[in-house]
């Protein structure tokens, strides 16, 4: 495996994960045979580290098919989790990528607010950069200055357009502004910011609906995506915003954030079994590099922590 910076980047994000597994997994090391009291505190040491039961049950069927009457070590335990983590993140790893025509492609970005919702337009933005294509922000959350304010600061920093409005503004009239423009000057990613009001349901739903009408009308195919942030040190509950925000906005995709600062990334693996929606990134820091699309292989032995 190479040892590139975001290669470690990824095995230091996911090392309090890694630990915590280890942390619980300690002391139930047998050289003696796999009994049931153990292999049930073994699928609990699963559980608790935010795998999912599906996961947890899987590598305790594994464990009790007979292979290993002699018993099994923590490396080997750690093997067969970073099996199974591969399995359940193959199908869904899938990086945004850059197909709409006509151009440009509305990607919808939504979240509650702290999920790290603007950062991580910003590190999307700049990954597309990275890939040569015309990228456009839209403030599409109004709701807040200091939302506003906070993604002109990143346009800026990484060199792209925005289009914004006053505080209380009309989103969907910024939305629609965004897209004239951008289809005017050649965009080829425009990334709509939108409000994260989750409290209020009703009034985010009525909101989305006239963005993705207003978009409809310039381009029936758009948004082309809705992509869902989620905070991982929220643990289950980022399960439940998942639930929440499909049944509102009809989330197409995910991307997890702060997976360097929580021992749970193992929900992350929840996620993906539990839902299906492809995950096309992690955010593993605060700076515009800590946002990649991810091998599954490389991230379930970072999860697993068959990888040092
Ligand atoms: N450690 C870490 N911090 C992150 C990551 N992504 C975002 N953050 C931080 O989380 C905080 C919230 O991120 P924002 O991008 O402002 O979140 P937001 O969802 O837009 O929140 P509001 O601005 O409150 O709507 C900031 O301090 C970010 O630097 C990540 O992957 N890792």
């Amino acid at each position: 495996m190479s040892e590139t910076p975001w290669h470690k980047k990824l095995i230091g994000g996911f090392k309090r994960t890694s630990d915590k597994l280890g942390e619980n997994l300690t002391g139930l090391f047998t050289k003696s045979a796999l009994d049931e009291d153990t292999l049930d505190e073994i699928e609990e040491a699963l559980i608790v580290s935010d795998l999912g039961p599906g996961m947890a049950g899987r590598v305790r069927e594994r464990l009790a098919d007979g292979r290993y009457e002699r018993g099994i070590d923590e490396a080997g335990i750690r093997q067969l989790v970073a099996e199974e983590v591969e399995k359940v993140l193959a199908p869904v790893a899938r990086p945004l990528e850059v197909e709409a025509f006509p151009r440009p492609q509305v990607i919808l970005v939504i979240g509650v607010n702290g999920s790290g919702k603007t950062t991580t337009i910003a590190k999307l933005a700049h990954l597309f950069l990275e890939q040569d294509y015309g990228v456009m922000l839209a403030a599409g959350d109004t709701f807040r200055a200091a939302a506003i304010g906070q993604l002109k600061v990143w346009a800026e920093r990484i060199g792209v357009p925005i289009v914004s409005g006053p505080e209380g503004g009309d989103s969907a009239g910024i939305v629609w502004d965004a897209v004239k423009q951008a289809t005017a000057t050649g965009i080829d990613v425009l990334i709509v910011d939108t409000a994260g009001r989750l409290q209020n349901k009703r009034e985010l739903m009525d909101e989305l609906a006239k963005i993705r009408r207003v978009l409809g009308r310039l381009n029936p195919a758009a948004p082309h995506d809705v992509v869902l942030v989620l905070d991982a040190t929220t643990g289950q509950n980022a399960l439940s915003q998942i639930e929440i925000f499909k049944e509102v906005a009809g989330v197409t995709g995910l991307v997890m954030t702060k997976l360097d600062g929580t021992a749970r990334g193992g929900v992350l693996v929840a996620a993906a079994e539990k839902f299906g929606l492809p995950i096309h990134a992690i955010g593993v820091g605060e700076t515009l590099d800590d946002l990649r699309p991810f091998d599954p292989k490389e991230l379930a032995g970072a999860i697993a922590g068959t990888e040092r």
